[in-house]
């Protein structure tokens, strides 16, 4: 009997320590049910259609953010604090350098496949070593952008759509369109994405089917069995390529020399004036190592199109389901022709970037001393959490924008209403200024660490939605066309649209 007692006991605390955080971590704080981090597993295991990130937040996590505007919650293989309310933002924000240092997925799951892919960055650095990748990359991603590159970007983008046909698998060739435009612009080569895609395409759209693996992004420590495992060392040699393709087209000659890197001549605008020759100064003169230069390139690569692409396919879905607005974005932009930007679009793309943030989660901020993270509580007084050093915070977007916290969306914060930012360009970017030092608007972050690539992805979503609409009416050309992502970066899953051309 005894000995049965002790089994049950030691099964419960077994149940207990694999399924529920320490009871140290973080008191106070809701735990999501850990089975919550596997559904898109479970889903696809059980053959039911998986839900879109939206929804999965909507039904799991809001009830419990809604009461103090955080929760924990396991991901990445480990427990972790997610923010969802301003205060919390802000905190994020203003404790970063003391408290809260940035720690990717290189230190958090250093023998994770996703961590050879992006290694050690200016995203995913912290200290010193952020503080020299900031000091190159930085200013040359806000005043060196050659956005000229952007016009053949988009007229390559409106040729292909009139090749490609009446009904259009997007996705895709937004992916193509938003490459090209940050080789021609950022790295000032023009590599023809939309027109014959080089090998890295294919390489990189083959890397992300490998990455966003549910398994995988449920359970990263797999990687650490590639004998169980074999298709995650197909991966590494996958990305081993990617490196390879981009250092074989990319670099400048002397860079490649410097990497001993086979030499390919691409077609390139004048070096001096773009963001790859301060990289490649950085390499030559010896600021960054081998290794610093080829993290940076990819991650430049990587985040300088993805969230593009994560962004126009949302955009052009919410304007595919209304025809009234894409005829109001034709008149806005002839009422604002020769002026660069139309306010009713910028409002369109502010509106968008709220309700479906391509980043719409994200934990990499480490507690580095002990400290307490004080939050807001339904019943008044505040709740204030101790963190102990080591724990991983991140935020979420849907939690800050959609959330009962946040004063400034309220009180429809998960209608999508353009007119709320305002109606010039000058008022929407006073607003978004505002609600990012307020930890109310987080899709491009804030603080110290907010996106040096905001002004260049802004200037791409307008040109192309432009470019689109002066040639084609959209919309949906299958019933779950707006179906989002169930994990990673968020936007509409597999989206086709019927393009019309304008005036038929
Ligand atoms: C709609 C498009 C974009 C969105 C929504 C976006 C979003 C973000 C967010 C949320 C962060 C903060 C990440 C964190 O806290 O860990 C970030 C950082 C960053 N983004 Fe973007 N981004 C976009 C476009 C771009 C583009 C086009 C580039 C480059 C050409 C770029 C380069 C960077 C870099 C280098 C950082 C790191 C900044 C630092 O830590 O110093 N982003 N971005």
């Amino acid at each position: 009997m005894i000995i049965f007692a002790c089994a049950i006991a030691v099964a419960i605390a077994a149940i207990r320590w694999l399924t529920l955080p320490p009871r140290t971590f973080a008191p106070g704080l809701p735990v999501i049910p850990i089975w919550v981090a596997f559904l898109p597993l479970i889903r696809s295991w059980l053959g039911l259609p998986l839900l879109g990130q939206d929804e999965t937040y909507a039904r799991y996590i809001a009830p419990a953010m809604s009461k103090h505007g955080a929760v924990v919650i396991f991901f990445g293989s480990q427990w972790n604090v997610l923010v969802g309310c301003p205060q919390g933002m802000i905190q994020l924000f203003g404790r970063e350098r003391s408290v809260f240092h940035k720690s990717g997925n290189h230190r958090k799951l250093p023998r994770a496949v996703i961590s050879a892919l992006t290694g050690g960055n200016i995203i995913s650095e912290t200290g010193e070593k952020w503080r020299t990748f900031a000091h190159v990359i930085r200013p040359a991603l806000k005043d060196r952008i050659n956005t000229g590159g952007l016009d053949v970007a988009c007229a390559r983008l409106v040729q292909r759509l009139r090749r490609d046909g009446e009904v259009v698998a997007v996705t895709s060739i937004v992916q193509q369109y938003a490459m090209e435009a940050v080789t021609l612009c950022v790295f000032g080569k023009d590599l023809n994405f939309l027109v014959q895609p080089p090998r890295i395409h294919a390489v990189h759209t083959l890397v992300k089917r490998h990455i966003f693996h549910p398994l995988f992004l449920s359970v990263p420590a797999l990687d650490n069995y590639p004998r169980l495992f074999p298709g995650r060392v197909v991966a590494r040699k996958l990305i081993a390529q990617l490196e390879q393709e981009l250092l074989a087209t990319l670099p400048s000659a002397e860079a490649k020399a410097a990497l001993s890197c086979k030499v390919i001549d691409v077609a390139s605008s004048p070096s001096s004036s773009n963001v790859l020759f301060d990289l490649d100064q950085a390499l030559l003169h010896g600021t960054f190592t081998s290794r610093e230069y080829i993290d940076n390139l990819k991650i430049l690569f990587i985040a300088g199109h993805e969230n593009v692409q994560q962004a126009l396919c949302s955009v052009l879905m919410v304007l595919a389901r209304d025809p009234m607005l894409q005829d109001d974005i034709r008149q806005d932009a002839l009422l604002h022709r020769g002026k660069d930007t139309s306010p009713f679009l910028h409002a369109i793309v502010h509106e968008t970037l709220r309700l479906y943030p391509p980043i719409p989660q994200l934990i990499n901020r480490r507690v580095a001393d002990p400290c307490v993270l004080s939050l807001p509580s339904q019943g008044g007084a505040p709740l204030h959490v101790p963190l102990q050093p080591g724990t991983y915070v991140g935020w979420t977007a849907f939690g800050v924008h959609r959330g009962p916290w946040n004063s400034t969306w309220q009180p429809d914060p998960d209608v999508f209403r353009p007119s709320r930012w305002g109606t010039t360009v000058d008022n929407i970017d006073a607003l978004a200024r505002e609600t990012r030092s307020r930890g109310e608007f987080t899709s491009f972050h804030g603080g110290l660490r907010a996106c040096p690539g905001q002004a260049f992805a802004l200037r791409s979503l307008h040109l192309s939605v432009t470019a689109i609409l002066a040639d084609f009416q959209l919309s949906l050309a299958s019933d779950d066309g707006t179906k989002l992502t169930p994990g990673g970066l968020l936007a509409p899953r597999n989206l086709h649209l019927r393009l019309v051309p304008v005036g038929k």
